[in-house]
């Protein structure tokens, strides 16, 4: 199993008491298998997927990536698995500010020692970025960095592939395209998707569709 939630626990501090955000959340997620995951804004979605990728721990249960308990990991251990192992699409894209677009699609692919430069061209093509690889990424729109993060995620052919809101800046043309490509990488490597969404066509383009509300999946 590529990705497994047993029973995980979260909340946050509001300045009077803790608020849960996560009750008990189960679920798992194999090998070339898509997820969608909805719920209204602040139910939890983008904690959830941190939580996955190990930047932010649960409080109690247990979260597995490729067999490994996150909550036995050390920060070390858990930023290997995140160079290696899996790729975060942030709403934020989180894009490196002095490198070029170029430069900042291959980023990733290089860390985890899997740059293949026809890979990224294909995927640059694809994503219609072709035009700003030498620019930087305050020259760009926000629908232009987006893609940009996508491709920098996709570019490193991570095992397990965590997506928020991919598609929240784009028209819907250009998201069919985003989505095409994120398949692609699951087809191709079998790897794992899962898709934090607020458009029920992505959703409905996924194996299996979670709900998450009132800190539960359904
Ligand atoms: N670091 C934090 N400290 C305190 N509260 C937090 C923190 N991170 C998230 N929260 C709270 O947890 C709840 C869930 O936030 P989260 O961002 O996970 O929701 P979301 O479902 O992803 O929302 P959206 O769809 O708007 O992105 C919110 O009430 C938010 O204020």
């Amino acid at each position: 199993m590529l990705l497994e939630f047993d029973g995980v626990q979260k909340s946050f501090s509001d300045g009077e008491g803790r608020v849960p955000v996560l009750r008990d959340v189960s679920f798992a997620l194999a090998e070339r298998r898509t997820l969608a995951l909805t719920g209204e804004s602040g139910s939890g979605k983008s904690t959830l997927l941190h939580i996955a990728a190990g930047l932010e721990a649960a409080e109690g249960g247990s979260v597995r990536v490729l067999g490994r308990a996150l909550e036995d990991c050390d920060d070390r251990a858990r930023a290997e698995m995140r160079r290696r192992d899996i790729a975060l699409v942030f709403q934020q894209f989180n894009l490196i500010p002095s490198l070029t677009v170029g430069a900042n699609v291959g980023f990733h692919a290089r860390l985890a020692g899997r740059f293949d430069a026809g890979l990224v061209d294909t995927i640059v093509q694809a994503l219609g970025l072709e035009g700003q690889l030498d620019k930087y990424p305050e020259a760009l729109s926000g629908g232009q960095q987006q893609r940009v993060a996508i491709a920098r995620a996709l570019a490193a052919q991570p095992r397990l592939l965590l997506a928020d809101e991919p598609t929240g800046n784009l028209d819907e043309a250009t998201a069919d395209k985003v989505m095409t490509e994120m398949l692609s990488l699951v087809a191709r490597t079998g790897a794992g998707l899962m898709v934090v969404t607020h458009s029920s066509k992505v959703a409905a383009g996924m194996d299996r569709q979670l709900h998450l509300s009132a800190g539960q999946l359904s």
